[in-house]
């Protein structure tokens, strides 16, 4: 069964098209991202998942069922945007106090383990710092063992250090077998963190794939190498190369194939080839490159 499915489900506000027909379904098991710019309809698309915002039209199911039922079987775990604490409870009380309310919890010792909060069991939630605070959103999102866990930009007010610890506990969440959807602005955290990734524009669908699959459609890559004295004749012709740059005395061919122009560039040409450098498309490169598409 699948976790997630969005059947024809659109949201208008006011004028506003904030989803506009999204058909969309998630495997049970996989760590999807969604990414897109302000605006774009991510928020949105989650709040519907959760129940908190009524589709105008359209169907959502969580594990087959309404967002409201998998929400009240405590099926789902969410972590927003804005989720407030209670400042004079401690980080102990807030994360028991939510994990008693599921009806199989997590140990509260595994959880405050899970989001690296075992050293500040003990402080209460006012006098915790941003990132701190965030990791207490983690923690009351995984405390009742939901088999789906939504985050929306949930690394936002996160230094590097606690983005990365924070992205192994969603990955060790995740091994577990579970579902992860989440939203972020940040690129690099789809790349590594998702294995598939949605790219909104407008409240659609603009792209789905794996990281990898997005990154090829932006165009594969480059191959750059000294060219010194040489002449570039021909380069334009090896096999993917889509555009030849010369800049100083090196030059970078821009391939749909970077396999392939560099095999020809050793095997099928003459050129003396120093100072070689291959690049794969960025998925920021495919990401600019369908939202600039959208814009348009
Ligand atoms: N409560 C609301 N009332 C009116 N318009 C809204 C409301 N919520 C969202 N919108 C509009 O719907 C569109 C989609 O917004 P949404 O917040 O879903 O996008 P987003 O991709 O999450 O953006 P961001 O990355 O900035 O959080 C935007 O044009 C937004 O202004």
């Amino acid at each position: 069964m699948n976790a997630i499915t969005f059947t024809d489900v659109s949201k208008t506000y006011g004028e506003v098209p904030a989803v506009d027909g999204l058909n969309l379904t998630m495997e049970a098991g996989r760590t999807v991202a969604l990414l897109g710019p302000n605006g774009a309809g991510k928020s949105t698309t989650i709040n519907m998942l959760l129940g908190l915002v009524r589709p105008g039209a359209g169907r959502v199911e969580i594990f087959g069922r309404t967002p409201d039922e998998a929400v009240a079987a405590g099926m789902v775990g969410a972590m927003l945007q804005d989720g407030a604490l209670i400042p004079e409870l401690t980080v102990r009380e807030t994360v028991d106090f939510v994990r008693r309310l599921y009806p199989a919890p997590l140990p509260l010792t595994d959880v405050l383990e899970m989001a690296g909060l075992t050293g500040l069991a003990g402080r209460r939630a006012g006098a915790l710092s941003g990132g701190q605070a965030q990791r207490v959103r983690f923690a009351l999102a995984v405390a009742g063992a939901p088999g789906l866990l939504v985050l929306d930009e949930p690394t936002t007010a996160m230094d590097v250090e606690s983005r990365r610890a924070f992205w192994e506990s969603m990955r060790a969440y995740a091994d577990e077998g579970r579902t992860v959807l989440f939203a972020t602005h940040y690129l690099e955290e789809a790349d590594a963190a998702a294995d598939r990734v949605i790219v909104m524009t407008r409240g659609r669908v603009a792209a789905d794939g794996t990281p990898a699959q997005i990154r090829a459609g932006a165009g594969g890559g480059s191959v750059s190498f000294a060219l010194g004295g040489q002449s570039c004749a021909g380069l334009d012709a090896l096999p993917g190369v889509s555009s030849v740059e010369i800049d100083a005395a090196t030059v970078r061919l821009r391939t749909v194939d970077v396999d392939a122009t560099v095999d020809a560039l050793y095997r099928g040409t003459t050129l003396r080839v120093r100072d070689l450098r291959v690049r794969d498309a960025a998925l920021e490169d495919a990401f600019l490159a369908l939202t600039r598409h959208a814009e348009d």
